[in-house]
């Protein structure tokens, strides 16, 4: 079956030619109609390798069997149908750029392990580390198998499990923009494919200011001549919007949108996917979705540690463009979205689109920063931020941000969505919180005494720690008298779910190996929400504005309250009841 005649279109299918990477190398392929014979292998040994593994049927996030969306309802790229013979004689490997990182150690090989633990791997699969650091492949497995764990209700094999895994791992050490080291990486990637349709995952988990060369080399040296080629990018996607502008640019000289997964991992976290499985699945919620009954959305993440080793990659971005611009506003955008057509990526996609470009671009008026000092607490000191040896001595980066948005729409015009992110903070929480409006001539009006805020319901989805949703009630109090309390009617994951809940990164490599999109920021998607923030950013940074100082485990600077005040609200983390 020929493979690499015609540039494909951009839908995802298992045996996109190489003519989809836009390369020297597959120009020439596409110029010349290079066509690489599929090497067959026998049926029967085939079906016996795969019998009883998940992989035949995995399910992307959305529900569509993994085969289904990666190969395109079962059709090659010519529309002939693929047999499973040959679905299963494909290879897939997985490139871990920057494996030496802390990223990679810490949530990348870790979340691959889990998949494989699973079963959620196809039968051929390798990993591979490749990084500046010189390690064999024992190096690079004892590097990793110190992170790797079972889920801990399922610890049965977990040894010969992790001995497996590790088993499929190999390193090589190469340069970042060495054209050289990736043809080197891309034989030792071969050699292991074995003549087999190649599937290739390349996860940047590196710094940005090498993301170009990253992808110049495997787009012209290591990208599949017979399969399809991925790339999954971290964060940040540049730091306003020029840069993200020319980011993108960049990448697109190598590589097409469709084979761009920019990650945010916020969103493959379980509470934020159950987001719109809450409002588009029960009557009870998408009815007071608007500003009819909503009378404020808060956003809110807080770490109980500071920058803490990566204070130099912090200092050059801050906490505005680290979590408000990217997690908290994808949060904002899921939640505000109109109902899509369907789950479908495009669907999803342009639906959080139309949100975020009918959003106002964020003011200077609307925003207070902070940054943590240093404070000593019984017998304990905890350093502030600039005593981090990797942050400039009197930087103004903030660590702590709050800020108001407004929706400028029908559903949401005058709703305020407050955001609020900080590091060192007094707890480690990422929530949303909807706050309801007052009930009208409430008939027990009386029996909440003077404070009316204290009687308002309120949505809470606890993205974690502690997975949970629940609603806070009014609620007679049992008894003779008739007073009333605020209850919660709580949906707490541990105890309805006793399953361990899988980190985002596993979702989201499943869905970048599905050639599922929905979880992943479209360029227009970034492009509309650099242009929220973009002007805010430069007027802070030219204005120097100075942050407002906060104590190391504290709950932020004053100035969050009086934002919200601006807008008659209050902050519902800080109301002590939380279940
Ligand atoms: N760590 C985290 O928790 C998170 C990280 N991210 C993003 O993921 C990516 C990776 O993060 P992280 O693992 O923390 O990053 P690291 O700083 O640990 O870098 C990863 C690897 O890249 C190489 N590297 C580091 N600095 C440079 C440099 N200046 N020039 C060339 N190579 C360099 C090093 O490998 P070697 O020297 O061996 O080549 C290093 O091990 C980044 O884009 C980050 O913003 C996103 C969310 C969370
Ligand atoms: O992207 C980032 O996220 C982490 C927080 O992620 P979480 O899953 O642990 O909540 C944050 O610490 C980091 O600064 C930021 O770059």
């Amino acid at each position: 079956m020929a493979t690499n005649s015609s540039p494909c279109s951009s839908s995802s299918t298992n045996f996109l030619p190489s003519s989809y990477i836009k390369n020297e190398r597959t120009v020439l392929l596409s110029r010349f109609v290079v066509t690489v014979p599929r090497k067959s292998t026998g049926v029967t040994q085939i079906h016996s390798r795969a019998q009883g593994r998940k992989y035949s049927h995995i399910k992307s996030s959305n529900g569509h069997p993994l085969n289904a969306v990666s190969l395109k309802d079962g059709l090659d790229g010519k529309g002939i149908p693929v047999s499973e013979a040959e679905k299963e004689e494909s290879t897939l490997s997985i490139t871990v750029v920057g494996a030496s990182g802390d990223l990679a150690k810490k949530k990348i090989f870790p979340a691959l392990f889990a998949l494989f633990y699973e079963d959620w791997l196809p039968e051929n699969f390798t990993v591979f580390g490749y990084a500046r650091t010189k390690l064999n492949d024992e190096e690079l497995r004892n590097m990793i198998s110190g992170t790797l764990t079972c889920r801990v209700n399922q610890r049965e094999n977990c040894e010969d499990k992790m001995d497996q895994f590790l088993k499929r791992c190999f390193y090589h050490a190469g340069q970042y923009d060495s054209e050289g080291d990736f043809s080197e990486l891309d034989s030792k990637l071969k050699v292991k494919e074995a003549g087999k349709v190649s599937n290739r995952l390349f996860y940047l988990s590196i710094p940005p200011n090498i993301f170009v060369d990253v992808v110049r080399s495997v787009g012209l040296r290591a990208s599949s001549l017979n399969g399809w080629t991925r790339v999954i990018v971290e964060k940040p996607f540049g730091r306003d919007s020029e840069s993200s502008g020319e980011l993108t640019r960049s990448l697109k000289q190598y590589l097409t949108e469709d084979q761009i997964f920019r990650i945010d991992h916020y969103l493959g976290k379980e509470l934020v996917e159950n987001l719109s499985v809450l409002r588009f699945s029960n009557l009870v919620f998408e009815p007071l979705w608007s500003r009819d009954y909503i009378r404020s959305v808060q956003l809110i993440f807080s770490e109980d540690f500071g920058t803490e080793g990566r204070g130099g990659y912090f200092d050059n971005y801050g906490i505005i463009r680290d979590i408000m611009q990217n997690h908290l506003l994808q949060i904002l955008a899921l939640f505000a979205m109109e109902t899509p057509v369907s789950l479908d990526a495009e669907d999803v996609r342009n639906e959080k689109v139309k949100v975020l470009r009918s959003m106002k671009p964020l003011k200077l008026g609307d925003v207070i920063v902070g940054q943590y000092k240093g404070h000593s607490k019984s017998g304990r000191s905890y350093p502030a931020y600039t005593d981090d040896p990797t942050v400039p001595k009197g930087s103004l980066t903030p660590t702590f941000a709050a800020a108001a948005l407004f929706i400028n729409n029908a559903r949401w015009d005058g709703v305020p969505f407050l955001m609020k992110a900080g590091k060192a903070l007094h707890t480690r929480r990422a929530e949303v919180r909807v706050q309801f409006r007052h009930v009208p001539g409430n008939l027990y009006k009386r029996n909440f005494g003077t404070d009316l805020d204290m009687a308002t319901n309120e949505l809470v989805l606890r993205v974690q720690p502690d997975e949970a949703i629940y609603l806070r009630i009014n609620n007679k109090v049992p008894g003779l008298g008739m007073r009333l309390d605020r209850s919660n009617l709580n949906l707490l994951y541990s105890a309805r779910y006793p399953r361990e809940i899988p980190d985002a990164y596993e979702r989201l490599l499943l869905d970048a190996m599905a050639g599922e999109r929905r979880l992943f920021i479209r360029s227009d998607e970034l492009d509309a929400a650099w242009a929220l923030f973009t002007p805010m950013l430069k007027e802070l940074e030219e204005k120097k504005i100075a942050p407002e100082l906060y104590p190391h485990g504290s709950r932020g600077p004053v100035g969050a309250h009086y934002l919200a005040a601006k807008y008659n609200v209050r902050w519902g983390d800080l109301g002590g009841d939380d279940s």
